[in-house]
């Protein structure tokens, strides 16, 4: 079968490509555990900034939070407990003089730490930017009103609390650097450029401009309305070498400072270690670590204990300063608990006292937007498998094949996404590759034209014309630089060419389809003889959950009135279906985060 002239439709809507599904919640193909309850709005959940709620529903296109948005929201914003003595401590903040317009605002809310576990797709990025927002808009509009009754100078630029930034986000690399970015611009107001004041290079602003929604065009005029986001570079030696906290009015510039620096933790590092910086640390609110996992594993995690480092010495000058003690969020998909230095058991040490929002669904052997159960073909050469993926993606999917699909196919190294790159090209198959060396500007071309394309599965019947095959490709092949954080719409099939190696990765990669509570993911994963043990551990867990499900549906049909709520939960709490036993493959994991390290 032929790939060119089949393809429907491609929205040439930028507010389609970009707008997150607004899941219509009865149907089948949606997940249920995706959502919060019913009667769960963003309102009700807590969030308190009009301007934001309105963002969120008419720019985001979202209607109702997702289970881990509300209950991580509670947990940031300190709704779920009564305040502890230590809370009263914290928000016991001498606001007049954190303002320097001397305009009286809402007491800081208190600053727990946070731990989001939830699996891939679940929404996990509003949940900790959602909370964020929302305090800051909160923040600047009291700071506003309070500007407007007072009697200063009109002209005083309205000042937050904060001189560098309210919140740094972490994140392992670039390319999830310019993913939160763009998930975070349609929430900031104004144009990109208003917004994202500081891009780090790269043609990411310009892309942003092609790809938001026009309603996203729009200059703001009132700065209380606008958040402001800036990138921040590596290789800096001092954070005034950073041009959006030169130019903040609180630091001797002219404006208003940054509100959000999203960064890795190498850019960041650097800084964390010198006794002069600690004005820095001791001035932003809020730690976000997306992807905590690997950034607390292997080559990462030097460098972000240099930055909690830093932290934690600016959290001492708490008492004599008045600064409130930094709030950390750890986001993660993926929590190795296997042993004492696994990643979870370093989280339990070093933040004790963090709540932990741990959804069940965290570590199922099998993600809820995968629709039928994984396919794995024992394969040991190279072309047998390049044979069988040629044949899987001519064969139309009514026939089980991946024809007319949108696919992200892994390999385990930069020359294996080219050799099957340029075979799948010679075949008359389109598909473009990602990988740490393919340049950053070709690489965020490949993405986009991949991002662009809408599968046969998507497309509505109403929508008669083609994916426009210059501007979008139904495959994308790739390393795990694509398998984390990549939040690509409506990937309705992950091919693993060569088995990822650990079952971190796995989860990862599996968990780039079937995203946002739309039940359509389709895995095939290609194994060889020698990773049959892991294999074999994996696919026990996901057969294990399938039957715990089949268990929980005959339970919840013939469930008695009567019946002990207690007793029936302890059937859904029981840890079966999960991979947990094939985290001790530790060997594998930290091998891959190097690997991935020298990529990114
Ligand atoms: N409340 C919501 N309603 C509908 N869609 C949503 C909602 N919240 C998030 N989404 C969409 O769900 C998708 C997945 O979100 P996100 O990338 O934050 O997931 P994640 O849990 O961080 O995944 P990963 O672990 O793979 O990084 C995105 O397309 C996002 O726009």
């Amino acid at each position: 079968m032929s790939w060119t002239n089949t393809r429907r439709f491609l929205s040439s809507s930028a507010e389609e490509t970009t707008t997150p599904n607004q899941n219509d919640n009865n149907n089948d193909n949606n997940d249920d555990s995706f959502f919060a309850e019913s009667t769960t709005s963003f309102e009700s959940m807590g969030v308190q900034s009009s301007v934001l709620l309105d963002r969120i529903h008419n720019q985001l296109g979202l209607q109702r939070p997702t289970q881990i948005q509300a209950r991580s929201f509670a947990a940031i914003r300190g709704l779920d407990q009564k305040p502890t003595d230590d809370d009263n401590q914290d928000d016991n903040v001498d606001v007049e003089n954190l303002v320097d317009n001397g305009a009286a605002q809402p007491p800081p809310a208190p600053r727990r730490d946070v731990t989001i576990g939830a699996e891939t797709g679940s929404g996990k990025s509003y949940a900790y930017l959602i909370p964020l927002f929302d305090s800051i808009l909160q923040e600047k509009a009291a700071v506003a009103a309070a500007k407007a009754s007072s009697t200063t100078d009109a002209s005083t630029p309205l000042l937050p609390s904060y001189d560098y930034a309210r919140a740094i986000i972490l994140v392992p690399n670039k390319e999830l650097v310019h993913q939160v970015v763009r998930m975070a611009a349609p929430l900031c107001g104004g144009t990109i450029r208003q917004s994202l004041v500081w891009g780090g290079g790269g043609n990411l602003i310009e892309q942003l401009e092609a790809t938001l929604p026009a309603s996203h065009h729009k200059e703001e005029t009132d700065p209380s309305r606008l958040v402001r986001m800036a990138i921040m570079p590596g290789g800096l030696n001092d954070p005034l070498d950073f041009k959006p906290f030169r130019d903040s009015v609180g630091l001797g510039g002219k404006d208003a400072p940054v509100d959000i620096v999203i960064t890795t933790p190498a850019a960041l590092g650097p800084l964390a270690l010198k006794p002069k910086h600690v004005g820095m640390f001791a001035d932003i609110g809020t730690l976000v670590i997306d992807e905590a996992d690997m950034l607390l594993d292997g080559g990462y995690i030097r460098a972000l204990e240099n930055v909690l480092m830093g932290f934690r010495r600016a959290d001492k000058l708490q008492t004599d300063l008045a600064v409130a003690k930094t709030q950390h969020i750890f986001c993660a998909a993926t929590l190795p608990d296997t042993g004492l230095k696994s990643v979870d058991a370093y989280l339990q040490r070093k933040f004790p006292f963090a709540t932990r929002i741990q959804l069940d669904n965290m570590h199922n052997a099998k993600h809820s937007g995968l629709s039928q159960p994984t396919q794995w073909i024992q394969s040991e050469t190279k072309r047998e498998r390049l044979d069988k993926l040629v044949q899987l993606l001519e064969t139309p999917s009514i026939n089980d094949g991946l024809y007319g699909e949108k696919v992200m196919v892994f390999v385990n190294s930069v020359e294996d996404v080219d050799g099957v790159h340029q075979a799948l090209v010679q075949r008359g198959i389109p598909a473009v590759p990602y990988h740490a060396k393919v340049s950053p500007q070709d690489r965020a071309k490949n993405l986009e034209r991949f991002r662009q394309y809408k599968s046969s599965l998507q497309s509505l019947d109403n929508k008669e014309e083609e994916n426009d095959p210059s501007a979008t490709v139904p495959i994308m092949v790739c390393t795990d630089l694509a398998s984390r954080g990549l939040d690509v719409p409506g990937v309705t099939a992950v091919v693993q060419l060569q088995f990822s190696g650990n079952v971190v990765s796995h989860l990862h990669r599996m968990g780039r389809c079937g995203r946002a509570g739309q039940r359509t993911g389709r895995g095939i994963v290609f194994y060889e003889e020698r990773e049959t043990d892991l294999v074999d551990v994996v696919r026990e867990a996901e057969e294990q959950q399938e039957r715990m499900k089949l268990e929980q549906d005959v339970d919840e049909s013939n469930r008695d009135d009567d019946m002990d709520s207690g007793e029936a939960d302890a059937v859904t709490t029981v840890e079966i279906g999960k991979v947990k036993k094939a985290f001790s493959r530790k060997r594998g994991f930290t091998k891959k985060r190097k690997k991935l390290m020298r990529e990114g």
